[in-house]
């Protein structure tokens, strides 16, 4: 097969058999499961995974690639040619389920292209109740920050809400070999899952716009950060000191902050 990987696509394609079937089965597969594959690229993921599954979709944004794939006439796929970040989880989860319920059905997976990681986990925090689990590789650094604990250098806004919405498992580091062409740098895959007790959607908001203000100047203290916002009492009624910094509070710290925040914007409206 004679594509050249684009760079502005992140296309850096699995090689390594092995980390393959690592990651399928890391992820116990049943055959009636509703799996939605992100950038299939040249196939390395999605034709084992056709193996063990009735149905699959894919959603990929290189046109080229895609009439490789269509090219191969594969039973049970469906290809969906466009920008994930532009997708609709929801409406896949409902098409992909029939008539059976969508809450917490559909199961994500893929070699994410490194420029959209990041934004797509963001995404997926919105249609969490449509998500069983999620299989993702990524840049090793983004996974750190997935996991990371509260005073540790990679704890920061992305850790808070992935952790608020998704159990956060790091599976397994893989090096740049494994990859055509190679990376600069370290992948690994990661698992998510739905927690039972994830925040609604107005709790979300709040607590997006909570980090957003909280991590706004990494060096600045929450007093100025919040400036505006919280004022330094308001702080200290949460029992939050205005002196410390967004990465060293836990979440249930950034839970407090963002209800007291929800309340301020209610009463603003
Ligand atoms: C890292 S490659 C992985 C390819 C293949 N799954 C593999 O493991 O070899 C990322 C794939 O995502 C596709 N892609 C990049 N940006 C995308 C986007 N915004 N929406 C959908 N697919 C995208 C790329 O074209 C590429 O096929």
């Amino acid at each position: 097969m004679n594509h050249r990987a684009r760079k502005r696509f992140g296309q850096n394609f699995l090689q390594d058999l092995s980390i393959i079937e690592r990651m399928l089965a890391a992820m116990r597969l049943e055959r009636d499961d509703p799996v939605v594959e992100v950038g299939p690229g040249l196939g390395a993921l999605t034709l084992p995974l056709l193996e063990r599954l009735d149905r699959l979709a894919v959603v990929e944004i290189d046109r080229d690639l895609i009439q490789l794939l269509e090219a191969r006439n594969l039973d049970g796929l469906t290809i969906h040619n466009g920008d994930v970040m532009k997708f609709d989880f929801n409406a896949l989860a409902a098409e992909l389920a029939g008539s059976a319920p969508t809450e917490h059905s559909l199961r994500v997976v893929g070699n994410l292209p490194y420029n959209i990681g990041t934004p797509l986990l963001i995404q997926l925090l919105d249609c969490h109740e449509q998500i069983r689990d999620v299989h993702v590789m990524l840049q090793k650094e983004v996974v750190d920050r997935l996991h990371a604990d509260p005073g540790t250098r990679a704890f920061g806004r992305l850790s808070v809400l992935m952790q608020s919405v998704f159990e956060v498992t790091p599976l397994f580091t893989v090096p740049p070999e494994s990859f055509d062409p190679a990376p600069k740098v370290q992948s690994a895959v990661v698992r998510l899952k739905p927690r039972t007790d994830a925040p609604d959607k107005a709790f979300l908001a709040a607590l997006q716009a909570c980090t957003r203000i909280a991590f706004a100047s990494k060096r600045k203290t929450l007093r100025n950060n919040f400036k505006g916002y919280l004022d330094e009492a308001a702080l200290e009624n949460l029992q939050i000191n205005p002196q410390a910094r967004a990465e060293t509070l836990n979440l249930e710290a950034f839970y407090r902050i963002a209800k007291q925040l929800g309340d301020v914007q209610a009463v603003l409206k």
